[in-house]
């Protein structure tokens, strides 16, 4: 059995960034930025009003000032002429200032009857005026990589990018195998269950940035699996559930061995998870997840993630951890690492829970953190620090 450390260390060694492509706009969100961009543009391109009011000059501006309003500037219509002494143009938010006009008086502290206007007794202080480029200027540097988010596509928008270069999408097969599932909806015979794994870790995977495709439910015999694996064909990754310790009808290695699977490593000091194994199928990532429920979604959090996050060029650390304070008493941990379902406040106590049987997903689900326990962690009580994941 290797640590958690050593088999994150080997999965990630299995995967690469791979190639980019071109992506429209509406489509590059969530997506990582593959090469370096430049904006295409100043913004805003000209010095611009950020109140509605007039614009004049600093020479003007002072309580009881009269002055001659002799045009307008709007958003998108500019007022073609310049602003002199005793002048003001009336203008709105986003207009350019006309020039000549060294700030906007908002309209609120101003009198106006017909073409004249007063400024009144409190004036506002701010100038009122964007400066051109005060955003971004033409040619600065948006750099990849870079998961973008919704305030990163307006950013591109303005930059005049329509289209993006981001990093392709990992394809991942995944695979639950086992005479005793049925896909949800279909009715299962008395000794079957409804397979569960595949569809919660694909939802994870998908969240990560991968595009998923559900293989078929591979049946317990060698021919089964064999053909399951085959349409994992084009994929970047393959992932099975189940099949994988040393029951006579857990075949995942056996048939994957006969595939020419590169073994990296089966079998981790971690609970839960024991059963993991990863290595390369002729060129094809694959990591064989156990079979019981929150094994592998643990697994797909600890190992998977980060392969796809490591695939899509992004850094690949493990899961962030951080510190909590426990609400309950904790036994010893025996010889591997625990990550133990809890619960986190939001006062920062973390609630460990009684039921930790890795087959339990309605633990799972009301699960927002899990307690990471060392190896040979001793009794844990009530107040002290302990590491947490959250989920
Ligand atoms: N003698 C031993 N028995 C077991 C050991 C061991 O060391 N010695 N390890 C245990 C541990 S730890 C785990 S974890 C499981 C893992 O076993 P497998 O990977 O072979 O998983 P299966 O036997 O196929 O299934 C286990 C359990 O999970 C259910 N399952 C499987 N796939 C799905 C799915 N896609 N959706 C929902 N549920 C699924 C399956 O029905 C079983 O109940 O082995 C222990 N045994
Ligand atoms: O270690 Mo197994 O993965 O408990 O359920």
């Amino acid at each position: 059995m290797i640590s958690v450390v050593e088999a994150l260390e080997k999965v990630l060694s299995l995967g690469t960034r791979l190639s980019s492509e071109q992506v429209s706009l509406r489509a590059a969100a969530g997506r990582v930025l593959a090469e370096d961009l430049r904006a295409k543009r100043t913004q805003p391109p000209f010095s611009a009003s950020a109140m509605d009011g007039y614009a004049v000059q600093d020479g003007d501006w002072a309580t009881g000032s009269t002055l001659r309003v002799i045009g307008e500037a709007a958003a998108g219509h500019a007022f073609h002429g310049a602003v002199r002494p005793g002048e003001a143009v009336r203008i709105f938010t986003g207009a350019p200032l006309p020039e000549g006009a060294d700030r906007v008086v908002i309209q609120e502290d101003v009198t106006r009857t017909d073409d004249l206007i007063t400024l009144g007794e409190t004036l506002d202080t701010g100038r009122h005026v964007r400066p051109a480029g005060g955003d971004f200027h033409e040619g600065d540097l948006f750099a990849a990589p870079r998961k973008l988010g919704p305030a990163d596509i307006a950013l591109l928008a303005s930059m005049n990018h329509a289209v993006i270069p981001v990093v392709r999408k990992p394809v991942v097969a995944i695979m639950a195998t086992g005479d005793e599932l049925v896909a949800p909806g279909e009715a299962p015979n008395p000794d079957q269950i409804i397979a569960s794994n595949s569809y919660g870790i694909a939802a994870q995977l998908e969240a990560a940035g991968a595009e998923t495709r559900l293989l078929p439910i591979a049946r317990d015999t060698r021919a089964a699996l064999r053909d399951v694996f085959a349409m994992a064909k084009g994929a970047d990754l393959i992932v099975t559930i189940g099949g994988a310790s040393v029951g006579d009808h857990d075949l995942v290695a056996e048939v994957a061995a006969d595939l020419n699977m590169d073994q990296s490593f089966y079998k981790i000091a971690m609970r839960p998870g024991k059963p993991l194994m990863a290595g390369n199928m002729d060129g094809l990532p694959m990591i064989g997840l156990p079979g019981n429920p929150v094994s592998s979604m643990v697994c797909s959090t600890l190992f998977i993630v980060p392969l796809i996050t490591k695939m899509l060029g992004l850094p690949a650390d493990a899961p962030k951890t951080a510190q909590a304070t426990l609400a309950n008493d904790l036994t010893p941990n025996g010889p591997r690492e625990h990550y133990m379902r809890a619960h986190l406040a939001p006062d920062g106590t973390v609630r460990v829970h009684d039921a930790q049987d890795s087959a339990l997903m309605s633990v799972l689900a009301a699960s927002n953190a899990l307690v990471v326990r060392p190896i040979r962690d001793p009794a844990r009580a009530k107040g002290e620090s302990v590491s947490i994941i959250t989920l």
